[in-house]
């Protein structure tokens, strides 16, 4: 069964078409999310939205709680994470309004918390693909139809934030290949991994971050001029993915993002102790239980 998760800014949540909305309060042994998660139904698929920064955007990247967010979806039995992201262009030809399906990470973040897996149960997955190309092929399907062209491919640079870069860091991110640069999509998309569940990154660009010449060092009022324009075409995109995602998943998914805990936990199942199995009864359930 299919349920999707859409992390990302206030609005999102407004999709024509919602029957059966309301907000859910979830407590994850991770600690408390972001926000109370809205769950609702679009034709036959259910949905579960998390505004990632919380209603009021009052949680700033490197003080949202990714455990408890990405636990809590679990819990609701998400099967497939949408991250909706405002984000800075690195790229010429990616100007302010762009969408990108990222397909890559690199991850400058130093404050955060990246594992489920600790205390008495070690797991190593595999991020050499960090987002589902089955998704990844259903958001720039949705983007054709919705008139929004989505780029097929892109490595997003997280940084710590909460402030923006130098024009130094800014430069030697596009000399190591990047496309966009947000604060948010690591360790989220490490998390959703160890959980078991599709994570695919619509990076919406807001700005061309300060490497630009022609452009002003970035500002929060022109990021969020442009962010309410992309947030219009967002909802029209999830509108169109939800139910193309829904449709394409199998039983597993075939990319085996649903299944990389059975070869990754190394601690042996007469190891494991201390606070562990408990904490991970949502995110490794599946393979625990068995
Ligand atoms: C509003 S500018 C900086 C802010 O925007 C992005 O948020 P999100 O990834 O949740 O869409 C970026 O990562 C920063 O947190
Ligand atoms: N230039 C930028 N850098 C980091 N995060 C951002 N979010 C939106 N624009 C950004």
């Amino acid at each position: 069964m299919t349920c999707i998760g859409i992390i990302g800014g206030s609005g999102l949540y407004d999709l024509p078409g919602l029957t059966d909305g309301h907000w859910e309060t979830v407590e994850t042994p991770f600690g408390t999310p972001s926000d109370q998660i809205f769950r609702a139904r679009l034709g036959d698929t259910d949905l579960a939205f998390l505004p990632r920064h919380g209603r009021g955007h009052g949680v700033n990247p490197s003080e949202i709680n990714y455990r408890a967010n990405i636990d809590a979806l679990k819990r609701l039995g998400v099967t497939d994470i949408l991250s909706m992201s405002a984000c800075g262009s690195l790229a010429e030809d990616l100007p302010p309004g762009s969408f990108v399906a990222v397909d890559q990470f690199i991850d400058r973040t130093h404050a955060r918390a990246r594992s489920f897996f600790s205390h008495g149960m070690v797991a190593h997955v595999s991020m050499a693909e960090p987002t589902c190309a089955r998704l990844r092929a259903a958001v720039v399907a949705a983007g054709g139809e919705t008139g929004t062209p989505v780029r097929d491919g892109g490595t997003y640079v997280t940084i710590e934030g909460p402030q923006f870069s130098t024009k130094a860091e800014s430069h030697l991110y596009r000399q190591w290949g990047a496309q966009v640069i947000g604060m948010t999509n690591m360790p989220e998309a490490r998390l959703a991994r160890e959980a078991e569940i599709c994570y695919q990154t619509v990076a919406m660009v807001t700005d061309y971050d300060c490497w630009h010449e022609e452009e002003e060092a970035v500002e929060v009022s022109a990021v969020i001029r442009v962010l309410k324009d992309n947030a219009d075409r967002a909802r029209a995109l999830v509108a169109h993915a939800a139910p193309r995602i829904a449709a394409a998943r199998a039983a597993t998914c075939p990319h085996g993002c649903d299944r990389v805990l059975d070869t990754a936990i190394i601690t042996p199942p007469e190891a494991r102790g201390g606070d562990a199995l408990a904490r991970l009864d949502a995110v490794a359930g599946r393979v625990l239980k068995s």
